[in-house]
């Protein structure tokens, strides 16, 4: 039977200092946290309120502003990846959309993306993306240094940061209008090293934890981001962290807006386990592979990721 006390997600906060360097007061006790949670749940709350408030709301105004555009124009963000651009109007996901851009550290790239939605551009969605893109950025970097350093391989942190892309992906899913429960979005993992994720104030986020044994609904502060990681960084650690199956269940009349920022590695670039994550008590797991090769594979059979597809596609 499920227990009566809902299980919560590890909490971490970085408030006291946000701008937090390597050897600073608080660095290594963060760092064990992070490591921690990142091991036994994949995922934690980081309490995090280097985004302000007014940013964050600005950001969920203009995004209703974007969702509410015409289905033609969604659908001229198109990307490498299919599922980066405009997905939406499948029938197996009746409530879900999602608009994405690619590589958005580069100014341009937030600039194109404005330009072919809106037909005069839109600089107040420049504006709050730029800003939100830097700050998300910092934690996201900070947290991968802890995570490598606690594994004693943070000399490979400068490397594994030039592989990497960000991607940032906004989403709206309908409510279901309707009795009970539907689901948002499926359950899988993400294909990230991390993936850092916040939403308006309708929740729907699930996480199962590491024994399958139980989902755990996030119920995060709106301070809060979800920091997880995903099945990049599983295989780079070979195995030592954990990369949480996820969904998304809507309920009620109200949209949830929510935004994931991905840390992905670059097309062309190998993932793989460094030297000191293989030895005898931990044989290699995964074959060197392309992430967004196996996202290509993925989209193109059509189907969902199944529960060990980066197995079975490079599984050793
Ligand atoms: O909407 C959310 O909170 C989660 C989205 C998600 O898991 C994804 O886009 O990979
Ligand atoms: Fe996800």
């Amino acid at each position: 039977m499920a227990s009566e006390v809902s299980m919560k997600i590890p909490k971490i906060d970085f408030s006291s200092s946000p701008d937090l360097q390597p050897g600073a007061d608080h660095w290594d006790q963060l760092r064990s946290q992070v490591l921690q949670a990142l091991k036994s749940f994949g995922c934690f709350e980081a309490v995090y309120p280097k985004v302000s408030q007014e940013t964050r709301q600005a950001f969920f105004s203009v995004l209703e502003d974007l969702f509410s555009l015409p289905v033609e124009t969604k659908l001229l963000n198109t990307s490498e990846v299919p599922t980066f651009g405009y997905v939406g109007q499948y029938p197996h996901l009746p409530l879900y959309e999602s608009l994405g851009i690619s590589k958005v550290s580069l100014p341009d790239n937030i600039l194109k993306f404005s330009n072919l939605m809106w037909p005069h551009g839109n600089i107040n969605f420049r504006e709050v993306v730029s800003l939100l893109v830097g700050q998300i950025s910092d934690l996201e970097k900070m947290v991968r240094r802890m995570v490598m350093e606690g594994l004693g391989v943070d000399k490979y942190y400068e490397s594994n940061t030039e592989s990497i892309d960000y991607l940032l992906r906004m989403m709206k899913y309908k409510g279901p209008e309707k009795e009970g429960v539907r689901e948002g979005l499926g359950s899988h993992t993400d294909m990230t090293m991390l993936s850092i994720l916040f939403q308006n104030q309708v929740s729907g986020l699930q996480i199962q934890t590491k024994d399958g044994g139980e989902w755990i609904p996030v119920e995060i502060s709106p301070n809060s981001f979800t920091v997880m990681a995903g099945d990049s960084f599983l295989a780079w650690s070979n195995g030592r962290v954990h990369a949480p199956w996820h969904r998304v269940m809507m309920e009620g009349n109200e949209a949830r807006y929510s935004v994931a920022f991905f840390a992905l590695p670059k097309g062309g670039h190998l993932v793989q386990a460094p030297e000191e994550m293989v030895g005898e008590e931990h044989p290699l797991l995964f074959k060197p592979f392309d992430v967004i090769k196996y996202l290509n594979y993925i989209s193109s059979d059509g189907g969902k990721p199944g529960k060990s597809a980066l197995k079975d596609y490079c599984g050793v």
